[in-house]
Formats: structure tokens, sequence, C-alpha cells
């Protein structure tokens, strides 16, 4: 779907549009305070709706800060006011209750917001300036493992489990439709892929590689569920070209790992997950393209993402268009011979094989 060839907006609308941006951070941290003071669950409880005399003696902040906060509401969107009285919108219900707008708001907040600072320095430099508001690394992937703080540490796993979550159930039938005997889970993180894959193939021996951190994570919760004679772990830096990766595989896997690479790297990547493979075996690539959404506040969300590896994570990759990314694909010697859109929230599938095949 494509949503942008053509202008959609009136002048005036635009103008309107241009101060929405402007204001953009004051909007978000304003909604985000609202939502986390209780100001907008008690005026939701008040179905006939709430003065801000009552407001004031339910929430614990001065009239002061009550005040301008449900004024900023009003101008946001989240609030409506008639009759001295305050209501919430249909906008605040989504903020409130949808899972999607939480994960990515605390996703937002707690990993993003204080580094997003750095943009144009990140952009510059093409490394992650903004992460050195929490500490000093190469990368966000060495800090998850290790001492991010734990609320930034919270947010990025659920903000990464709530997409991956909804897609694995969907996706697996594909993958175990070829009956792999052997699959290398290349960024197997806390090993969610293994576990279900476990679940539904009993013929499935599964080796997950990653960072050194993340392996000895997975190791454990693995074992505990009485799966470990099935899976072995390989850790390792895919980035370090002396690394070799494993061989004899009837399946490599990655799911939401290679928009963790730039262009360059992926063309590695897959140029060594292509050697990892068993004659006849396939590449399953799980990924979200912003091109390939079927709503424009998807696309909207991955191609904001994306910035997210500018500052945060590692400087360099982003949330691909998928034209981009097959390419690389080709350019490692791969096609697809298989394609689904619309997996869980914004995945599609691509299966890869060698281009000889
Ligand atoms: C976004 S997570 C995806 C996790 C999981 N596959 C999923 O779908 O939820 C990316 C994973 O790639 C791993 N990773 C990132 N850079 C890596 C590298 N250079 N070498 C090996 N693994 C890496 C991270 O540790 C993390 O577990």
């Amino acid at each position: 779907m494509n949503f942008y060839e053509k202008e959609k907006l009136t002048a005036l609308q635009a103008k309107e549009e241009a101060q929405w941006i402007t204001f953009a951070p004051f909007v978000f941290q304003a909604t985000r305070v609202l939502r986390d003071s209780g100001i907008l669950t008690t005026v939701e409880a008040h179905r006939e709706g709430i003065t801000l005399e009552q407001l004031n003696g339910k929430i614990d902040l001065p009239a002061y800060g009550i005040r301008v906060l449900v004024e900023a509401g009003l101008g946001i969107g989240l609030l409506v006011l008639s009759e001295g009285k305050y209501k919430i919108t249909k906008t605040t219900y989504f903020i409130l209750h949808d899972e999607l707008t939480k994960v990515n708001m605390d996703f937002t907040h707690d990993v993003c917001y204080n580094g997003m600072y750095f943009l144009e320095e990140s952009i510059k430099n093409q490394k992650p300036e903004g992460l050195k508001v929490f500490g000093e690394w190469p990368t966000i992937y060495q800090a998850l493992s290790t001492n991010l703080p734990e609320k930034a540490k919270k947010s990025w796993f659920s903000f990464d489990h709530f997409y991956s979550d909804y897609a694995f159930p969907e996706v697996l039938p594909h993958v175990y439709h070829y009956k792999p005997k052997t699959l290398l889970d290349i960024g197997g993180n806390t090993g969610k892929w293994s576990m279900q894959s476990f679940a539904h193939d009993p013929d499935v021996n599964i080796t997950i590689m990653d960072l050194p951190g993340y392996v000895d994570g997975a190791k454990g919760k693995i074992e505990s569920l009485g799966y470990g004679n099935r899976i072995k772990f390989h850790p390792g830096n895919v980035l370090d070209d002396s690394h070799k990766f494993p061989q004899g595989f009837d399946a490599v896997w990655m799911s939401q790992f290679l928009d963790c690479f730039s262009d360059d790297e992926i063309v590695s990547i897959l140029t060594r997950c292509k050697k990892a493979l068993n004659p006849g075996g396939r590449i399953f690539i799980l990924e979200t393209f912003w091109d390939r959404q079927r709503f424009e506040a998807s696309a909207f969300s991955l191609q904001q993402t994306s910035l997210y590896f500018t500052v945060m994570a590692n400087g360099n990759s982003q949330m691909y268009d998928s034209k981009v990314f097959i390419k690389c694909v080709e350019r490692a010697g791969l096609k697809v011979v298989e394609e689904k859109d619309y997996i869980g929230v914004s995945h599609t599938l691509l299966v890869c094989q060698p281009a000889e095949s």
C-alpha cells in the first residue's frame, strides 16, 4: 500500500500539522504524565464528567499542575470540556487500554526520549550517540544483556516481545510445514521462538546464536522446560567476520534480527547463512517493512522506529523498505521463493533459497 503518493492536506490543515510537529515533545510528555498520574483514569471513571475542583481532590499533584495538564489535554484531543466538566475521548481510551499504544509509549519514554536529542549527531557520526544517556557501549545489545537501567530494559523487552508474540503463533505452521529437522535461530534472544517451536514440532532441534549474555539467559529457561536435549547454543557476535557460523541446517530463522544491521552487514550475514544451509534448506526471515503495511499508522510507527536504531541501537540500521532489503538478499546470492505479508501486527515472512538452486 503506497500512502505517500499525494499531498493530502489543505493549507490550513498543513499549518495546524506544522504546530503538532513543533510541539510534539510537549504533546508526548503531557499525555504520558496525564496517563501515569491517574488523571485520565480518574476522568474516565466519571462517565458523567468531572470538574477541575473535583479532580484536585483526587489526584496527588499540585492544583496548578493538574490545571495545565488537563488544559493541554483539551488541545491534544484527550479530553473534552462541556458545562465545566471534563470527559475522556476515544483517543484516551486507546492511550489507557490499547496494549500496542502502551508498549510504544513506554518504549519511547523509557528507552528513546532523552537519547533522541542526539539524532543529528548520530546521523553525522553513524553511531548511536543517544546511548550515552545510559552509559558507554558500542550498541544497545551489549547494554541490554548487562547493565541498562531496569526500566529501560523492561520497556525494551516489552516492545520487542509484543510484536513477535503476535507473529510467532501465526508463522510457526509456515516454517514447520517444511519439516526442518535442524534450525539455526540467529538473534534467538530469550528463546521464545525455540520454546514455541519445541511445543509445535516434536522433531526439530534448534541452535540459538546470539551475543553471549543472551545465550546464558535463554539456556536456563529452555532447560527448565525439559527441552535441554533439543537445544544447542552458539554464542557469538555476527559482526565479527572471523566468527564462523555453525553448519548443517535445514532452516535458518531470523526474526526481527536483520533490522539490527546495515545494508552491507545484512549481505555479509546472509552470505554466511547460505553456507550454514544443508542442500535444499531455506532461510526464513520475519521482518517489519514499512512499505508492506495495511494501515498508514503502522507504516508511520515503523518509519519512526527506524530513528531508535539510529540514535539508541547501533547508528546504522532501520525498519527497512522491503525493496531495499530484498536487494540485500539478492546481493547475498539468494532469491526470495515465498513472501507472506500481514502476519501478526505488522510482519512479513520471506522464505529464501540460494539463487542457483
Ligand atoms: C530485536 S531482537 C529480536 C529477538 C527475537 N528474534 C524476536 O523476534 O523477538 C535482536 C536480537 O539480535 C541480537 N543481536 C544483535 N546484534 C547482534 C550481534 N552482533 N551478534 C549476535 N546477535 C546480535 C540481540 O542480542 C537480540 O537478541
